[in-house]
Parts: C-alpha cells; sequence; structure tokens
C-alpha cells in the first residue's frame, strides 16, 4: 500500500518534472523553457509542507521494511505465489529472528487469490519405526528392526498383528506398551494418527490374560474400561480390542448414547460382564445409576482422546466415573488379586483441566508421562496449502479440486500431484448446517457425497461413517465430530472448508491424513476467508517457519491449583 502511494507520487512527480516541474521543496522556484523572452512568466510550484512530509515518511518507512531475502535454493519448505516468501526446507528460522511471513498481509481484501503451501520434507510419517530419523530404542538387540516380540507379550498377540500387517512397533507404541506392562499409570502424549490405541491395548489384553485363567469364564468381572467421545469411536476401538482378545475368548462390548436407556439395558442383560468395555460417558454414567456395571474389579481404565474428554461438556461424568474406579497411586497397588485400577490417559492434544480432575483420583506425581517428539509440530509428511479466498467462491474452489481428484482417480493424473490417484476427501465445515447447506450444493453438482455432523441420529452417524471407510463413496463432508479419534487410514485429502477456530481443530483434522499404515502423499487444504482466520494461519505459518510447536498447545498435566500452592510453601 505505501509503495503504491510513493509509486503514486513518484508519478505525480516525474509527469510534473516531464513538464519542467520539480518538488525540490517548499517555495522553490524555478525558470524552465528555452532562455525567456520578455514576456515569458515564472512557473511556480508549491509543494505543501504536509505532502513532502508524507512522501519522507513514507521513503523512511520503505528502506526499514526491506527485510533481507535470501533467496531459497533446493527444496522448498514453504512455497509461495510471491517467490520472494519461499523458503528452503534447509532453512530453519531462528528464535529471534523476524518473520516475512506469506500470510502476512492477508487481512487485507487485496489479498484474495493469494496461497501458500507448507511442502512435505518427508515420505514417511516420523513416528513409523525404521524410518531414515530412527527414534531412541528403535533397534533390535542384534541392530535389526524391533518387533513386537520385544515386549515378551503373548506371542499369539504377535501373530495376530502380524497377520494384520503390522509387525513393527510405532515410537509411541516402543515407549508406552514398557510402562504400562509394569503397571504405572501413563499419560501418553503423540501425534494423530501414531497408533496409540494399539499402544494401550496390547499391554492391557496381555495383562488381562495373564490375570485370568480360561476356565473362569462364569464369574468374570469386567477388567477393563476404555471411555472415548463418540460412539463411532466406540465401535472403532471395540473391533481393535476384538481382534487382539479374539485368541483367549476374551470379550469386549460397547455402549453408546444418543439411544435412551433401552439400548444400554440390553447390552447388559445376558448378566456375563465384558472384559474389555468401551463407553461414551454419558451412557456409562445412565448404566452406573442403573446398576447395569460394576468396576469394583477393574484393572485398567483408559481414558481416550483427553483433550475432548476433559472438555467442560464431558469432565463432569468424567470425574464421577474415575471416582467409581479405585485407581491406584503406585504400580505395586496393581498387582496380584484384588489390585487396583491402572488409568492410562491418550491423546494428541490435552486440554488445562486434566491436572485437576485426574489429581482428584490419584497421586499425580506417580504418573509417567510419555511425550512424542515431534508432539504439536505440523506433521513434515503432509503437504499443508493455505488458499486465501472470497466466501463466495469456496465452493467452486472445492468443485475444482474434487474434479482434479476424480481424474486422478480415473488414471489421468500424469503423476503431477505425487502419489497416486483415489482416497478419500473429508471436507470439514464448523457448523452443521454448513454441513447441509454444502451438501445441498453438491448435490446441485451431482457431486456424490456423504455428510456426517453431531445433530444427525448416532446409529445413523455409525453407518455413515463405515461406509466412508469401506470406500463405497469418496467425498464426506463433515463437522470436528469426525476430526476426532476416527482412523481415516483411506483419506488421501482433507478439505478446511471453513479455517478451523484453533490450533488444536487444526492438528486434529489434519491428522486425518499421513496415518501410520495409510495412504501415502496426504493433503491437507485450507480455504482462508475471515480476518479472523488469518491470525491461526499466521501463527501456523510462523510454527512452520521455526519447526517449532504451534502455540497454545499442551501436552502436559498441571499440578492443581490448590496442591501446586501448597508445594511451593
Ligand atoms: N505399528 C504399526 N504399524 C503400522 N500401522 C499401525 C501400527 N500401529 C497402528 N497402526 C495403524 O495406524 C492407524 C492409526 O492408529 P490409531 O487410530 O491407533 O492412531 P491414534 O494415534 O490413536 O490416532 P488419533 O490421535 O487420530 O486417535 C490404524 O489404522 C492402525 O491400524
Amino acid at each position: 500500500m505505501h509503495s503504491a502511494k510513493v509509486s503514486r507520487l513518484a508519478g505525480v512527480a516525474r509527469s510534473a518534472s516531464r513538464q519542467g516541474r520539480d518538488y525540490g521543496g517548499t517555495h522553490q522556484t524555478r525558470q524552465t523553457g528555452p532562455p525567456a523572452p520578455p514576456t515569458t512568466q515564472t512557473t511556480v510550484i508549491r509543494v505543501p509542507q504536509r505532502m513532502q512530509r508524507r512522501v519522507a515518511s513514507v521513503r523512511e518507512l520503505r528502506g526499514r521494511c526491506r527485510v533481507p531475502t535470501v533467496r531459497a535454493v533446493g527444496p522448498l519448505l514453504i512455497q509461495s505465489k510471491r517467490p520472494q516468501h519461499d523458503q528452503a526446507a534447509s532453512r530453519v528460522l531462528g528464535r529471534f529472528e523476524r518473520t516475512v511471513l506469506s500470510s502476512g498481509g492477508w487481512k487485507h481484501r487485496k489479498s484474495f487469490g493469494d496461497h501458500f503451501a507448507v511442502n512435505s520434507t518427508r515420505a514417511a510419517p516420523p513416528f513409523v519405526a525404521g524410518g531414515p530419523e530412527k527414534g531412541e530404542g528403535e533397534e533390535g538387540e542384534e541392530g535389526g528392526p524391533v518387533r513386537f516380540g520385544r515386549f515378551r507379550v503373548h506371542g499369539e498377540l504377535v501373530r495376530t498383528l502380524a497377520a494384520a500387517g503390522i509387525t513393527r512397533p510405532t515410537t509411541v507404541q516402543l515407549q508406552t506398551i514398557p510402562q504400562v506392562l509394569k503397571g504405572h499409570n501413563v499419560l501418553c502424549a503423540a501425534e494423530t494418527g501414531s497408533g496409540k490405541t494399539l499402544a494401550y491395548l496390547l499391554p492391557v489384553v496381555h495383562r488381562l490374560q495373564a490375570g485370568r485363567p480360561l476356565e473362569d469364564e462364569a464369574d468374570r468381572a469386567l477388567g477393563c474400561l476404555v471411555l472415548v467421545p463418540s460412539r463411532e469411536l466406540a465401535e472403532q476401538v471395540a473391533s481393535v480390542s476384538r481382534l487382539l482378545c479374539a485368541p483367549f475368548r476374551l470379550s469386549t462390548k460397547t455402549v453408546g448414547g444418543g439411544r435412551g436407556v433401552g439400548p444400554i439395558k440390553a447390552t447388559f442383560r445376558d448378566g456375563a460382564a465384558a472384559d474389555v468395555l468401551v463407553a461414551t460417558p454419558g451412557a456409562l454414567v445412565k448404566a452406573l445409576r442403573r446398576r447395569c456395571v460394576d468396576l469394583s474389579a477393574l484393572r485398567f481404565v483408559v481414558v481416550d482422546e483427553a483433550d475432548t474428554m476433559f472438555d467442560p461438556s464431558f469432565s463432569g461424568a468424567l470425574e464421577s466415573i474415575l471416582r467409581h474406579a479405585d485407581v491406584a497411586r503406585a504400580p505395586r497397588q496393581t498387582q496380584g488379586p484384588g489390585g487396583k485400577a491402572q488409568l492410562l490417559v491418550v491423546g494428541a492434544t490435552f486440554p488445562g483441566g486434566v491436572g485437576e480432575v485426574l489429581g482428584r483420583v490419584t497421586d499425580l506425581g506417580g504418573v509417567v508421562t510419555v511425550k512424542s517428539r515431534n508432539l504439536h509440530l505440523l506433521m513434515p509428511h503432509v503437504k499443508q496449502t493455505f488458499l486465501k479466498v472470497r466466501g463466495r467462491d469456496k465452493l467452486l474452489e472445492l468443485q475444482q479440486v474434487l474434479k482434479e481428484l476424480q481424474h486422478e482417480k480415473r488414471g489421468g493424473g500424469g503423476g503431477g500431484g505425487g502419489g497416486g490417484g483415489g482416497g478419500g476427501v473429508l471436507v470439514f465445515c464448523n457448523k452443521a448446517t454448513t454441513v447441509n447447506w454444502l451438501g445441498y450444493a453438491l448435490d446441485e453438482l451431482r457431486v456424490k457425497h456423504l455428510r456426517l455432523q453431531g445433530e444427525m441420529p448416532s446409529a445413523v452417524r455409525t453407518g455413515i461413517f463405515r461406509s466412508f471407510q469401506k470406500g463405497a463413496v469418496d467425498v464426506l463432508v463433515c463437522t470436528d465430530i469426525a476430526s476426532r479419534g476416527l482412523d481415516t487410514s483411506r483419506v488421501r485429502l482433507v478439505v478446511n472448508y471453513d479455517c478451523p477456530e484453533s490450533a488444536t481443530d487444526y492438528i486434529h483434522r489434519a491428522g486425518r491424513v499421513g496415518r501410520a499404515g495409510g495412504v501415502e502423499g496426504g493433503q491437507v487444504l485450507s480455504f482462508v476467508t475471515h480476518p479472523w482466520d488469518v491470525e491461526l494461519v499466521q501463527a501456523i505459518e510462523t510454527s512452520a517457519r521455526r519447526r517449532s510447536a504451534l502455540p497454545g498447545m499442551r501436552s502436559a498435566i498441571s499440578q492443581p491449583r490448590a496442591e501446586a500452592e501448597e508445594s511451593q510453601k
């Protein structure tokens, strides 16, 4: 803007000098043209002081704003519409170094049409063991890759995983499984899609089968409770549990909300308790009130998707459930018959209230924290593009993107897009009403899709998600309900049709691509429309350039306030 004004002023100055004028200063007088005939009049131009000051200040500002730019060479980390904002993959911006952001001027309406991408800098996810960057302890005793056998869990478990094509543990599994086997209460914070479900279910099933002889089936007691925020996620976790439990004839049940009390009672009608129960907090509280479930013999309580579960909308129910379970304070309390329950809290992000709630049910000092090295960093194996676009143009942009993907799927892609064609697309909106509206608009454009939002009955939602997972339809238009925990290994593209409202939501949405064992070459495309979206995008771009964690993300439990004050005294 300044430059435009300066050039405008300069233009006036130039045309003035062409006409023989000069902007030398106030009250300057100069004779122009051929030697003055006796009748020639002298031209006098008066430049107001205000204007002079303005030109001087704009000149000064231009000088100040000139940030030394290093021309990016080699592969690019940030690829911008304006090449002067590119950043090479080999360069990491220092913590105190001045950042020149591609999204710097995006609050201005003239920036519509601008775009930049954070390119992927590696092919495989960093949490898959044996990749180019090996993590701690990722080599076996003989220098070969680590296999599940290293944990000394039951051979059947290792064989079951191998039959499912899972032979080598991910980084988070390597760190978490030994701690759970030792009996610790664990807080596990690791990236989306890094295999956290197996990280807790594998040792849990191993210990359940070890502690219960097969003949005991009649007086079976609930051994493990897994709490998750949605019914879809309950079904997903239960399917992994059933796979692992099958060789030992351990049973898994699910109980989810949204269907009244009848189905909850029906789940427990047969009288036999499950070995593993996967439940949503609301449904479990109802079951506890009606004495359908007994938590007295619990050996494990798992809280999955911690950021949602400790959210104020769930935390009340969660706390009352944790009070019913007798949570151990030290590993020795979990041993032997009548042992207390081990607490495992799992998530990719953690809200502030975790310490408050956990402090009331166990000793926080005894909780072992397992934290991934890349937690809260942008995923280096997923290309993430940001496009500044007017609200009215978003639909056309989306249609174009879907068309290109369809074209690639039919084999006409020419390989330019990286990775093969096909795969699923998740289109995230912020509200259920936008999902419905966008659904109608896509119907008009004859784009085959499914819709998923929280106002639908939960049984319908589960069916919709299952058919998307099976590949019946490639496009799923959804709210954030699909961003937490759901395994979307076939998703190749995430479109943020509405920019997410927080960095946490961005991490969870983007985490639906680039998952362990999932489709390679996953990408995220975000439409940026409003000035308040721009702030989040600038925070993401800054983190990408500095390779630092996104701001405002937590991964540790803080002591409850009262306790912290006491320990300070
Ligand atoms: N060791 C492994 N090797 C290959 N694939 C794996 C491994 N462990 C898990 N997976 C696969 O990775 C995918 C993601 O796993 P999972 O859903 O447990 O991730 P998550 O960390 O819980 O993700 P989110 O944070 O989104 O809940 C699943 O499809 C799972 O089968």
